[in-house]
């Protein structure tokens, strides 16, 4: 039974959890494996091969002896394959091109794993081979990636060294330098990397990431990373965009072009012998790489920015396209026991509520708001939804945020608007078993919010999937034992940063304002979030209320985020849901 609250105190909120967090004992943060067999595995059972089978439903995919021993082993719940994946699972590995299109959650990225990794047969760690280069839109899915190919190939294969199959290059995480000097030493097999830093390090160092040998390209991500422009644009926007791509091409618009110069050349009918772009890196016309392109949003503009790319192969099947329809037995796969309507929206049991806020502080749900159905997945997963055991202590309250930022940030003003953040740390506090996502702008701060959060009683942590405690370990599937003792956690991020993350013990997502960009899109790739899988979620965007602003031009003109979440949520054919808690 939940209380009706307007807005609480502040003060009230920071008591509840700041004596929540002191009753905890641990400093340590814990993770555990998801399967006893994969420790046994890493004991090096002899008679691993003959006990583990790869799952049947896998078994005419392709898939490679130690890729079907790995998913065995470390992920004993997936039996079956989705439509999607029984689809591109044997083109990627067969060397097609593909555009896979498929709904949130429902086991692109992971199909990709596999297929990937499966190119790879009876291939030793010390062997030159051809390399597969997976670009994505931000670190933390790059390290996700990491994750997922690390826990299917040590499974199977626990001696060979994590470096010599995959590696991460992301901005940040270390300087170029040294991301040369590993890819010089371990040679691996897949490189998974941001655009930009990819840049980095062929500016770096070209023979590091030598593009002759690489013979793979995967997009995820693909309407993101690749530019296009909206089919609903008018004549005017779209010869701006158009202009300004010309001008300023995406990194990863600049990479295809390069390595697909020569194929381009001959589609647009130009001599063959035409210069290469730069340096010797160019590819030859025969060894041109599989290219692969992936995302849950696949609108005509960026179909039509592919299909004149010249980077696709031509000729009758050497694409495939996997339109991601799902089927009656992914639900069953999924466990949700209904039926796909092959809409772009993850699951069926994703509530969508609007929280609005008034300028005076109050707030409620949006006008029009439904009750919500009942629902016995989403309720189970409130429930019992589970997850890794996060600690933590006083000590360690801000372990991301430096003794400076504190200081700073306690002797300045916040950006955030203060009865938003309150709002979202009340609709947290109400209802967040475990674990939450709170989605800020794509240029807000982050470490700002976690303090603010912080300073309302929020255990908030900014997302950081190489850190357990940030992330880490809940990309873990999880399970209910350990948990109860864990505060319920804000892992806090951007819109620009959240796209294709899989943390199954999610049971919210928190919004802050409406998506901006492409409204529609950035709102389903947000609510994906939850509800992967077939588990349930809720969606909950905190919006102001309408209220006149003055524009840079001096112009008074109407901010009504309200309507706006309306004609999002009407876009999906999804109706607002109350949040129980509020008015
Ligand atoms: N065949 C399967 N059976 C059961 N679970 C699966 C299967 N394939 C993947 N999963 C699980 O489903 C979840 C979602 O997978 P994944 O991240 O690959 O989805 P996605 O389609 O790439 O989502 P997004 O569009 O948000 O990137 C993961 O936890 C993954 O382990």
């Amino acid at each position: 039974m939940r209380t009706f609250l307007s807005l609480p105190s502040s003060r009230l909120l920071a008591h509840a959890h700041v004596t929540c967090i002191h009753g905890l004992p641990h400093l340590n943060s814990h993770v555990r494996l998801a399967s006893s067999a994969v420790a046994a595995v890493r004991r090096g059972s002899s008679s691993h091969d003959r006990d583990i089978r790869p799952p049947r439903a896998f078994a005419g995919l392709g898939l490679s002896k130690f890729v079907s021993i790995g998913l065995t082993s470390a992920f004993p719940h997936i039996k079956d394959a989705t439509e999607a994946q029984k689809e591109f699972i044997p083109a990627l590995i067969g060397g097609k091109d593909v555009l896979l299109k498929g709904r949130t959650g429902s086991g692109k990225s992971f199909g990709l794993v596999l297929a990937i990794l499966s190119r790879y047969r009876d291939i030793q760690p010390q062997e030159r081979a051809s390399v597969t280069l997976l670009l994505v839109p931000h670190r933390d899915l790059a390290f996700q990636f990491l994750h997922w190919i690390e826990r299917v190939w040590q499974a199977a294969a626990p001696s060979w060294p994590l470096h010599s199959i995959a590696q991460v290059l992301v901005r940040g995480s270390s300087d170029t330098s040294a991301q040369v000097e590993l890819l010089h030493t371990h040679r691996p097999k897949i490189v998974i990397g941001t655009p930009q830093a990819v840049f980095d390090v062929l500016e770096a160092n070209p023979l590091a990431l030598n593009l002759r040998q690489v013979s793979a390209i995967v997009v995820d991500e693909a309407d993101y990373l690749i530019d296009h422009v909206p089919s609903e644009a008018s004549k005017v926007s779209r010869q701006k965009a158009e202009q300004k791509m010309r001008r300023h091409p995406s990194a990863t618009n600049q990479l295809l072009d390069r390595v697909f110069a020569q194929r381009i050349a001959r589609t647009r009918g130009m001599a063959a012998d035409m210069k290469r772009p730069r340096g010797e890196d160019a590819p030859e016309r025969d060894t041109l790489p599989q290219l692969v392109m992936c995302s849950a949003t696949f609108h005509s503009g960026l179909r039509q920015a592919l299909y004149g790319s010249g980077w696709f192969r031509k000729g009758e099947g050497s694409m495939v396209k996997v339109k991601g329809q799902t089927s009656a037995s992914d639900a069953l796969l999924f466990d949700s026991g209904q039926e796909d309507d092959a809409s772009v929206l993850g699951g069926r049991d994703i509530q969508h509520c609007v929280l609005v806020v008034s300028e005076d502080g109050d707030v409620k749900n949006i006008d029009g708001a439904v009750e919500a159905a009942p629902s016995a997945e989403l309720e189970d997963d409130l429930k019992a939804s589970v997850v890794e055991a996060v600690f933590t202590s006083p000590d360690a309250a801000l372990p991301e945020l430096s003794e400076e930022e504190i200081q700073r940030f306690s002797m300045t003003p916040s950006p955030f608007h203060p009865a938003l953040m309150e709002g979202i740390a009340t609709a947290f506090a109400v209802d967040v078993p475990r674990i939450a996502l709170l989605v800020l702008p794509a240029s807000a701060p982050v470490h700002r919010a976690v303090y603010d959060l912080r300073m309302l009683g929020v255990h908030a942590h900014g997302l950081d999937l190489l850190a357990s405690d940030r992330g880490r370990a809940h990309l873990l599937r999880g399970e209910a034992h350990g948990a109860a003792s864990a505060p319920p956690t804000l892992l806090v991020s951007t819109l620009a940063s959240t796209r294709g993350l899989d943390l199954p013990a999610l049971t919210h997502v928190f919004v802050l304002g409406v998506p901006e960009g492409r409204r529609v899109d950035g709102y389903v790739h947000v609510a994906g979030r939850v509800g992967r899988c077939g588990r349930g979620g809720k969606v909950v965007s905190v919006v102001e209320a309408r209220h006149d602003v003055e524009g840079a031009d001096g112009q008074v003109y109407t901010k009504d985020e309200p309507g706006q979440m309306l004609r999002i949520l009407s876009t999906l054919g999804v109706a607002a849901t109350k949040y129980e808690s509020f008015y």
